[in-house]
């Protein structure tokens, strides 16, 4: 099986700032990975140089097949890997429906659509013509979420999803991430919280200084837990 995406040996840079040292990922069709480690190592980054947003200067991306020398979020898209990204990046002059058919740019086939959404998330059909700001922190994440399903994508990059969320909105998340990854998409979730990634990743990356340093199964137990939380702890 191919990869979806591929990340060889990359350097990536912020200006004079060399953030990714040799880093090496990849995530296959259907698969729930986490990017585990501590702030600042550059789990963000790894985000960034998929979209182009940090400047890679040496290793190699792959987007599914292709070699991609300078990617970008476009070409990123067109592969089906969207990003929901930290922060979540709601359009603030558009509505709900506005913000969630942004994600559909692509035209890209597949069974997610409006109606999909909504269905998904009833919540936002309620808020439909509401400006995507006027919305609570946990509303704006489900939006985020549906703008990314809306672009049908074979992988969905997860930038701290569950950042500052009231527990009952993790767990609807959780859950909703589950269904997701259920119908064949796959997911690379980068995650402080190491009880959602137990309960939604295979499969983790732990990264420190700009590298991945361990890898393994996620095992769904206290030690398992505890294996995670070492990657992450100050
Ligand atoms: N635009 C930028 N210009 C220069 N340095 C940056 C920029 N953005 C991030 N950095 C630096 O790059 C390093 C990695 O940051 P990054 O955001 O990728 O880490 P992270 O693992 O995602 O951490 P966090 O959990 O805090 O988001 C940090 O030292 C950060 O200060």
């Amino acid at each position: 099986m191919n990869p979806l995406l591929e990340l060889n040996n990359v350097d990536a840079f912020y200006g004079s700032a060399h953030i990714l040292h040799g880093l090496s990922l990849q995530v296959n069709p259907g698969e729930r990975v986490a990017l585990v480690g501590r702030n600042g190592v550059g789990k963000t980054t790894v985000v960034n140089t998929i979209l182009g947003l940090a400047q890679m200067k040496g290793g190699q991306v792959r987007f599914g097949q292709r070699a991609i020398a300078h990617p970008r979020t476009y070409l990123a898209a067109q592969h089906g890997i969207v990003v929901v990204p930290q922060g979540r990046r709601i359009v603030a002059n558009l509505t709900v429906e506005e913000n969630l058919l942004l994600g559909a740019a692509t035209g890209r086939k597949g069974p997610w659509s409006v109606p999909e959404i909504y269905k998904l998330f009833p919540i936002l059909q309620e808020r439909a013509h509401t400006p995507g700001t006027a919305l609570s922190g946990g509303q704006q994440q489900m939006l985020a979420v549906g703008r990314a399903l809306m672009a049908n994508p074979g992988l969905i990059l997860l930038d701290e999803p569950t950042e500052g969320l009231a527990p009952v909105i993790v767990d609807l998340l959780a859950e909703i991430f589950n269904r997701v990854a259920g119908q064949g998409t796959a997911l690379l979730l980068i995650e402080q919280n190491m009880s959602l990634v137990v309960r939604v990743a295979q499969r983790y990356l732990a990264m420190a200084k700009g590298s991945v340093v361990a890898q393994g199964p996620v095992v769904h137990s206290r030690q398992g837990l505890e294996e995670l939380e070492r990657h992450v702890m100050v």
